[in-house]
């Protein structure tokens, strides 16, 4: 199966069945540790997983990690970026979990987490934001945010069709655009870079799908998508158009929608749009809505409990992971996931990337990671090791025992490094 590496001997595969994971107690879950604080972080969490697994199962449960290379780490070693034996292993074993990789600005190679997720179609990337209490915040009620993002993950502009500025393929494009095209609004022709964004009817679907299953399993009240669809009409635009249809067409019973709601205004009048919302939401339907980008962004400032689930395309939902991690105490404790959930392919990973400057110090917050890993369990089923993490890390917040990047906005902190961190989560288990 593998080219260069070896899996572990021990432990057996997580599988799939109509959908259904079958997830043995001894599963092989590969890593990746990740490049700059990669390393640190990893250290740490794994640490608390084990612990939790450890206190929760009493040995009935274990895990047999096996680490797999990519970015810096692969590249000493192999001389590969993302080595063919990384993705055979991601596939094979179905559930992993990874630390940052660097991607280099303006050249050089292309994202490897982005490659990942294409490579093994994760078409979701799932980023809960809730407000830890004690955590120190930028807003007066970070409490209020409670949300759970599901980021487009194999199209837009990430798909990285992108031509450099001065280039044959970019002068070929620019004239086709031109003069087959009839784009007659290239301010620059001559020294224009040219990106483009593909966005499809299934990509919409089987997200805006993903996110619905989620808002109706977690009992929440409301999908948001959210779009820049007044500027790019047949990508973000239609990523709302097809939203709704999909949330019509297949949850009829269990949604209402907004182009509903317009539907019935034009026709009935305002106050007959408005009571068939409110018997909507009294019979306890989701209420699917829909709202430009930047608009959004200023009301999960001003208005953030409107807002619940969200469903948006990959470049907005990249901004507005960072944006809602920062209200709630920062990208130190966001966790995400990437997940097809037809393959049942899930890699979990921190919201943050490599932080360069903080590389080899024992110093950052591991707590993204960690609540990936607990992201992780509760995909398993290991529901019992996801709560006594979070539990963990409650306490620890409590207690005031905390990385630097709280501590420098907490009075009465006690700082500690990443390592100590999860030293005190553990204490807490
Ligand atoms: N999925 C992935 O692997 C991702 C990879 N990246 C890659 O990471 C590299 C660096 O990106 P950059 O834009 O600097 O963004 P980063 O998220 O790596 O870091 C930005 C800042 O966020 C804070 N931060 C990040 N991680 C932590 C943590 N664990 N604990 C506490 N604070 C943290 C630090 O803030 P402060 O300075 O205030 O202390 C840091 O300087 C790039 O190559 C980028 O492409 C980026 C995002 C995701
Ligand atoms: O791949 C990268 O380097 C950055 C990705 C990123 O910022 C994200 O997925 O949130
Ligand atoms: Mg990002």
């Amino acid at each position: 199966m593998f080219e260069k590496y070896t899996a572990p001997t021990a432990g057996e595969k997580i599988t799939i069945e109509n959908g259904k994971l079958n997830v043995p107690n001894n599963p092989i879950i590969p890593f990746i540790e990740g490049d700059g604080t990669g390393p640190d972080i990893w250290n740490a969490s794994v640490r608390v997983f084990e612990a939790a697994v450890e206190k929760a199962y009493k040995g009935d449960k274990k895990i047999e990690w096996f680490e797999v290379l990519a970015g810096e780490k692969a590249f000493n070693q192999t001389g590969e970026w993302l080595p063919n034996d990384t993705l055979t292993a991601f596939r094979e074993f179905l559930v992993g979990i990874k630390g940052p990789l660097t991607t280099p600005v303006g050249g050089g190679i292309r994202s490897l987490n982005v490659a990942l997720r294409q490579e093994l179609d994760l078409f979701a990337c799932v980023r809960p934001v809730r407000y830890f209490n004690g955590v120190p915040s930028p807003v007066k009620h970070p409490e209020l945010v409670d949300m759970v993002i599901f980021r487009e993950n194999s199209e837009d502009i990430y798909a990285g069709i992108e031509y450099a500025e001065g280039t044959d393929e970019v002068k070929k494009l620019i004239s086709f655009l031109r003069e087959e095209m009839g784009a007659k609004k290239i301010r620059f022709p001559e020294t224009s870079g040219i990106g483009i964004k593909p966005v499809s009817k299934e990509g919409t679907e089987r997200l805006v799908r993903a996110a619905l299953d989620y808002t109706i399993q977690q009992n929440r009240k409301s999908l948001t998508l959210v779009h820049k669809g007044n500027i790019m009409k047949f990508t973000e635009g239609a990523f709302k158009n097809w939203g709704y249809e999909v949330a019509e067409r297949e949850y009829a019973d269990k949604v209402f929608t907004w182009a509903q709601y317009d539907r019935i205004k034009d026709a009935e009048g305002t106050a007959a749009a408005n009571q068939a919302q409110a018997d909507a939401e009294a019979a306890g339907k989701i209420i699917v809505k829909d709202v430009i980008a930047d608009a959004f962004l200023q009301q999960i400032l001003t208005r953030p409990a409107e807002y619940d689930v969200i469903a948006t395309l990959n470049l907005n939902g990249d901004y507005i992971s960072d944006a809602l991690a920062a209200q709630v105490g920062g990208i130190g404790i966001a966790p995400g996931a990437n997940i097809n959930y037809v393959t049942g392919h899930a890699v979990f990973e921190a919201t943050h990337g490599t932080a360069p400057k903080y590389a080899g110090l024992d110093k950052v917050n591991p707590g993204s990671v960690i609540l990936s890993g607990v992201m992780m369990f509760e995909f398993l089923g290991w529901q019992e090791a996801a709560d006594l993490i979070v539990n963990a890390l409650e306490k620890a917040i409590d207690q005031k025992t905390v990385t630097y990047d709280f501590a420098r906005l907490m009075e009465g902190a006690t700082e500690v490094k990443c390592s100590e961190f999860a030293d005190a989560l553990i204490k807490n288990l």
